[in-house]
């Protein structure tokens, strides 16, 4: 292994978690590398795999098998070497709620070995940078959810660090708080020439930020590419119809399944979503096919694949299929 010119390489990690039957295996072979200056995202639903990933890079869990290797250096040999290259921001916060958010930053410049005065300078830096400086002297606790991510993150940027991990950053957040961490995010590949690694459950989060991700599901990479070269693999469109009510799921998927121009069909409730080559022209027969079947539909579009139907098509089920199964077993398991 080892290309120089990725700033982070995953080969066949394999992680495995309890005993016996309660033996859940988080992660089966996940292999991807990413090349530097970028943001990359692993794409998942719930419990597939993607904070497990993120803490084997960051050297905060051990893989039963495969290597990685984090800014050129393996995460098992010199994992003190590779903490020192990144920055690790993780679900739940780092910050002391109690501490102003420029203490906070201090204090974090501190433990990575800098000296007062430069850890006060980085911390006016990175807090001009997030807009955070008028709440500098404010109890981090008593900031919004978006700021309190953002110091996380400025945390996470004190010593320099090459490469940034991201695990969820923009969960919880409301969509305005969302779209100005993306455009902040966006910032530093571009400004600073970091590489991000994040890892998010929001499709449209991982089209809108992501030059590159990777797909996982159930401990296994099942696509990879930018969202653009794994949307147009997806020859065709996607047609999407809105039943009445979900008991008429089966009938129409019958009736879809008759039709040479459909070539998947899929339902979730009460929609059902068919991939054609030629969505216009193969509108009039799919209608004609559902009316026959006596059918009710309350909305129709025709659209280019998204990334949710590339999950689909890799993983077999939806998107938000998954993530609901994924949740309810994660509440049976605890
Ligand atoms: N410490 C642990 N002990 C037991 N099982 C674990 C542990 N950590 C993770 N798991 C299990 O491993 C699987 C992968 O979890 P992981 O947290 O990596 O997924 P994820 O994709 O990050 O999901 P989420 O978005 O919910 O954090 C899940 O089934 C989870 O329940």
């Amino acid at each position: 292994m080892s290309a120089p010119d990725r700033a982070i390489e995953a080969v066949d990690l394999v992680k495995t978690y309890g005993r016996a039957a309660r033996k859940v295996r988080a992660l089966d072979g996940v292999t991807f590398s990413v090349r530097p200056g970028i943001v990359f995202a692993l794409l998942g639903p719930n419990g597939a795999g993607k904070s497990t990933t993120v803490r084997i890079l960051a050297t905060l869990s051990s893989p039963e098998a495969g290597q990685a290797r984090v800014a050129g250096v393996d995460v098992r040999r010199d994992p003190a070497r590779v903490r020192r290259l990144i920055g690790y921001v993780s679900q739940k916060p780092a910050f002391d709620p109690v501490g102003t958010g420029l203490e906070n930053l201090v204090l974090h410049g501190r433990l990575h070995g800098a000296s007062a005065a430069t850890a006060r300078r980085r911390a006016g830096e990175l807090l001009d940078r997030f807009d955070l400086a008028p709440a500098a002297r404010r109890p981090a606790g008593t900031w919004s959810g978006g700021m309190q991510r953002k110091l996380d993150i400025a945390m996470g940027l004190m010593h320099r660090p090459r490469v940034l991990f991201l695990d969820e950053p923009t969960t919880g957040l409301d969509p305005e708080a969302r779209r100005e961490l993306w455009t902040q995010i966006s910032g530093l590949t571009r400004q600073d020439g970091l590489t991000v690694l994040l890892t998010t459950h929001y499709l449209e989060e991982a089209d809108q930020l992501a030059a590159e991700l990777v797909i996982v599901d159930a401990g296994r990479v099942v696509a990879a590419g930018s969202p653009d070269q794994l949307k147009n693999d997806l020859a065709g469109d996607t047609v999407r119809l809105g039943l009445a009510d979900r008991t008429q799921a089966a009938r129409a998927h019958r009736a879809m399944g008759g039709l040479p121009a459909v070539t998947e069909v899929d339902t979730d409730g009460a929609v059902l979503r068919a991939r054609v080559a030629d969505g216009a022209a193969a509108l009039p027969a799919m209608l004609a096919a559902l009316h026959t079947a006596a059918v009710e539909l309350t909305a129709v579009s025709v659209a280019r694949p998204s990334l949710d139907d590339v999950y689909l098509r890799h993983a077999g089920r939806s998107f938000a299929d998954a993530d609901r199964t994924s949740a309810v077993r994660e509440e049976v398991r605890s």
